[in-house]
C-alpha cells in the first residue's frame, strides 16, 4: 500500500503550573490511501494528534516527533510559510462544527470562490463555476441557492457538507475529519459518511477519521487505532475490533449500549494504571 503519512514517535506536551503535561506520547502509525479511524474516549489525545499533524497546536503546546513525513517530506522541517501550503492543499481538516468554521458574514458562495481563487490562479467566473460543482459533488441539490445563502441559514448538515466541499477544492492528499458528524442526525450522518466514502474511493486519498463512536468507526473504516491516555494502545482492522485484545478496547466494547440484548446494567469501565504504559497491540492480521 501507498504510505501516504507516516508518523513516528509523536509527542503533544503542555506546560502547566504541575509540570508538563503529556497530551500524545509516542503515538506512531502510517497512512495509506484508506480510511483510518482514530478512536478512544474523551481527553485520550484524538484530537490533539490530528491537529499536530497541521502543527496546529497553539503556544505553549509543544509538538515533538521522530518525523511527520507526508510522502517522504519530513513536515517538521518546514517553515511557517511552507506549512500553511500543505495545510488546505495537501492535507485539510474538517472540524466538528461548522458554524466556528465558515465565516458568518460572507455568503456561502463567496466563501468556496474565496477559498477556490487562494488555491488556483482562476477568474471568479471559473472559480463560481469551480464552487458549484463542489456543492453538487457533495449532494447539494439547489447549489445556485445555497451559493447565495449565509451560514446560520444552513442546517448542520448542509454546513459540515459546506465545509468539506471547501476542504477538497485544493485536492488534497489527506483529510482529516474530527468528530464531522457528531453533531449531525443519524440520517444526514450517513449522507455526510458516504461522501467522504466516495471521496477515499475515487480520488485516492487517505482520510483520518477521528470519532469516540466505536460502532461508526468499525463500520466506516478500514484500519482502527484504539488511544488510551495520549498512546496508541492497539491497532485493529475495523471489521475485526470485536476481536480486540487489549483489555481497554475490550472494556470500550463491552460498555456499549446493545439495543438487541439490552441489560439491566451498563459495565463500567475499569481502567488499569498498567495501561498507560503498555506497549501497544498490533492485531491486524
Ligand atoms: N492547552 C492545553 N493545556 C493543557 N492541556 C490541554 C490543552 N489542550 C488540550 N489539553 C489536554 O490534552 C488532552 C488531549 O486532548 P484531546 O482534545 O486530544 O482529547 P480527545 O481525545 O480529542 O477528546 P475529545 O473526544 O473530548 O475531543 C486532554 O486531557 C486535554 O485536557
Amino acid at each position: 500500500m501507498t504510505t501516504l503519512l507516516d508518523v513516528k514517535n509523536l509527542w503533544v506536551k503542555f506546560p502547566t503550573r504541575n509540570g508538563i503535561f503529556d497530551a500524545v506520547r509516542g503515538v506512531s502509525f502510517s497512512l495509506g490511501k484508506e480510511r483510518l479511524g482514530i478512536v478512544g474516549e474523551s481527553g485520550s489525545g484524538k484530537s490533539m494528534t490530528g491537529r499536530a499533524i497541521l502543527q496546529l497546536i497553539r503556544k505553549p503546546g509543544m509538538i515533538e516527533a521522530d518525523h511527520i513525513a507526508l510522502q517522504g517530506q519530513n513536515l517538521l522541517n518546514l517553515s511557517e510559510k511552507q506549512m500553511r501550503s500543505v495545510r488546505g492543499k495537501q492535507i485539510s481538516m474538517v472540524m466538528q462544527d461548522p458554524k466556528f468554521s465558515l465565516n458568518p458574514v460572507l455568503t456561502v458562495g463567496d466563501q468556496i470562490v474565496e477559498a477556490y481563487r487562494l488555491h488556483n490562479k482562476a477568474s471568479k467566473a471559473e472559480a463560481r463555476a469551480k464552487a458549484l460543482e463542489m456543492l453538487e459533488a457533495v449532494s447539494i441539490r439547489d447549489p445556485e441557492r445555497v451559493m447565495k445563502a449565509y451560514p446560520h441559514e444552513m442546517s448542520g448538515g448542509m454546513g459540515q457538507r459546506i465545509m468539506i466541499a471547501m476542504m477538497l477544492i485544493p485536492n488534497p492528499e489527506i483529510l482529516i475529519a474530527d468528530e464531522p458528524t457528531s453533531a449531525l442526525d443519524v440520517s444526514v450522518q450517513g449522507q455526510v459518511l458516504s461522501i467522504m466514502d466516495r471521496l477515499v474511493k475515487e480520488r485516492g486519498m487517505g482520510l483520518i477519521f477521528i470519532s469516540h463512536d466505536l460502532n461508526l468507526v468499525s463500520q466506516f473504516c478500514d484500519r482502527v487505532l484504539i488511544m488510551y491516555a495520549g498512546r496508541v494502545v492497539e491497532v485493529c482492522q475495523a471489521d475485526k475490533l470485536h476481536e480486540a485484545k487489549h483489555p481497554y478496547t475490550q472494556g470500550l466494547l463491552g460498555s456499549l449500549p446493545k439495543f438487541d440484548a439490552p441489560r439491566p446494567r451498563l459495565e463500567v469501565l475499569n481502567r488499569d494504571p498498567a495501561w498507560r504504559e503498555a506497549p501497544s497491540v498490533e492485531s491486524t492480521s
